[in-house]
């Protein structure tokens, strides 16, 4: 019986590597998801133990020993069983000959696999090879022909960091900000040239930028350059494109005037929008709304730097959500998420989720609760320091757009009549955006992990 008196299906394993754990994942090692079996179900509901490593646990255990960095490791075919290898590292025939790149196991328009991997003899041997420059034919024993690009080799035998910066799009230099970057806020004028580029490059470096000079005067200018971002908005309970003032037309407290703290929105949603934007249109009779931005990972940092063990229990610990103002509906993620989760391939910080306003459950027995909390205000007084938090009046014809997995927004409580105009857009739709207005589709494509 584990220390929280419910038994746990693993507890015998979990005992045995409880001794390897630090004091957190022992607390950690006994948060339960409870998953209910279907009524009439053989099961009684079992408590099942959700075990997670803590974040810098994460690092992939064979990271070290099997990737090359892609470099110019040397790619050879022969030795006893005649086997490719980059760098002195065997790519296993099955890998190869499902990746083959010919008209008849690929769609050259839709990059798309045609052939059934598991068609594929085991047994399959290289019969012949002939290297030249920069790729290698290879003749397979059934008699089929291969042909691969000795740089799609290396990108397979990569390290997963290495892959992460293309596949994540991650920035070569993020800037992290508290409030002195009022001073200099990251900004592009619509117009300029090359201004996506620019845009995605602020946002992936600060997450976040102005948009300046765009035509208020109608909503299309704003509408377009955001369905620029990512091709197209994302549709939810509230719209597509939305303008929203105090009138709660949705039961929500952003259609009303009352102050709100730094959050990140659609906690609610099993993937919280990407990007967010706000373009002011108007403010007559009366006065606040001023626009909050906090830096999440510059906070998520802080934290772990200043509280680890709260930084690992925010990392693991599941939290819930709903949006239930709306009449019918009720919308929650099909599972908890931790305030910070991590890229499981590199362990980088990849999204902060935080809304005290629609939390609902917190994923701990009752009775050990209080360790959320304590770890949580500790992130909630970092994320309200004066140092941290970036204030600024928006002003007509400047869209605010941010990464809503990285920064936090909220206002200051405001009298009048206040209109904004914004959107949201998909993490994968702007992600994909920004890649190919960076690298490219040669490289970008080229770096999809087939392996
Ligand atoms: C659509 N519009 C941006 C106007 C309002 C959205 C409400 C967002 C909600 N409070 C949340 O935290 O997700
Ligand atoms: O009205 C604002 O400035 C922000 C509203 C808000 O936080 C939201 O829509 O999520």
């Amino acid at each position: 019986m584990s220390a929280s008196g419910i038994m746990t299906r693993s507890a015998p394993r979990l005992r045995s590597l409880s001794n390897l754990i630090p004091k957190t994942q022992k607390l950690l090692s006994r948060s339960l998801a409870w998953t209910p079996q279907p009524e009439g179900s053989e099961h009684r509901a079992k408590w099942q133990t959700t075990k997670r490593p803590l974040a810098d646990e994460r690092k992939p255990l064979w990271e070290k020993a099997y990737f090359l960095k892609p470099g110019d490791a040397p790619v050879e075919v022969g030795g006893r069983h005649n086997d490719l290898r980059v760098g002195g590292l065997k790519v296993p025939n099955i890998w190869l000959r499902d990746n083959c790149q010919c008209s008849a196991c690929f769609h050259g328009d839709t990059r798309q696999r045609l052939h059934d991997t598991f068609q594929i003899s085991r047994d399959l041997t290289i019969k012949s090879h002939q290297t030249e420059g920069n790729s290698t034919d290879i003749e397979w024993s059934d008699g089929h022909r291969s042909s691969y690009s000795h740089s799609m080799l290396r990108q397979a035998c990569a390290t997963f960091e290495e892959r992460a910066k293309i596949r994540q799009g991650l920035p070569e230099k993020p800037v992290y900000w508290g409030s002195s970057i009022s001073e200099s806020p990251p900004k592009v004028a619509h117009d300029a040239p090359e201004a996506l580029k620019a845009i995605f490059h602020n946002i992936r470096t600060y997450g976040f930028t102005y948009i300046t000079g765009v035509d208020y005067s109608t909503p299309e200018p704003t509408k377009d350059i955001l369905t620029s971002l990512g091709g197209f908005l994302r549709q939810t309970h509230y719209g597509g494109f939305y303008v929203f003032t105090a009138d709660l037309a949705s039961k929500d407290t952003a259609y009303t005037n009352i102050a709100l703290e730094a959050h990140t929105d659609n906690t609610y949603f099993t993937e919280p929008s990407g990007l967010q934007a706000f373009h002011l249109l108007s403010h007559t009779d009366g006065s606040g709304g001023a626009s909050l931005l906090v830096d999440g990972f510059k906070a998520a940092f802080d934290l772990k730097a200043k509280h680890r063990e709260a930084y690992d229990i925010l990392s693991t610990v599941n939290v819930h959500a709903h949006a239930s103002g709306n009449d019918g509906i009720s919308i929650q993620p099909y599972r908890g998420f931790p305030v910070i989760s991590h890229d499981p391939a590199t362990g980088d910080i990849l999204q902060v989720r935080w809304n005290s306003s629609d939390r609902a459950a917190i994923e701990l027995p009752i009775s050990e609760v209080e360790k959320w909390y304590d770890a949580a205000r500790k992130f909630d007084k970092l994320l309200k320091k004066k140092q941290n938090e970036y204030w600024e009046q928006l002003t007509p014809g400047n869209i605010l757009v941010f990464d809503n997995w990285r920064v936090l927004h909220g206002r200051s409580a405001f009298t009048g009549k206040r209109t904004i105009s914004g959107a949201y857009v998909m993490r994968d739709d702007w992600i994909s955006k920004y890649k190919m207005s960076r690298w490219g589709e040669g490289e970008v494509l080229g770096a999809i992990p087939t392996s």
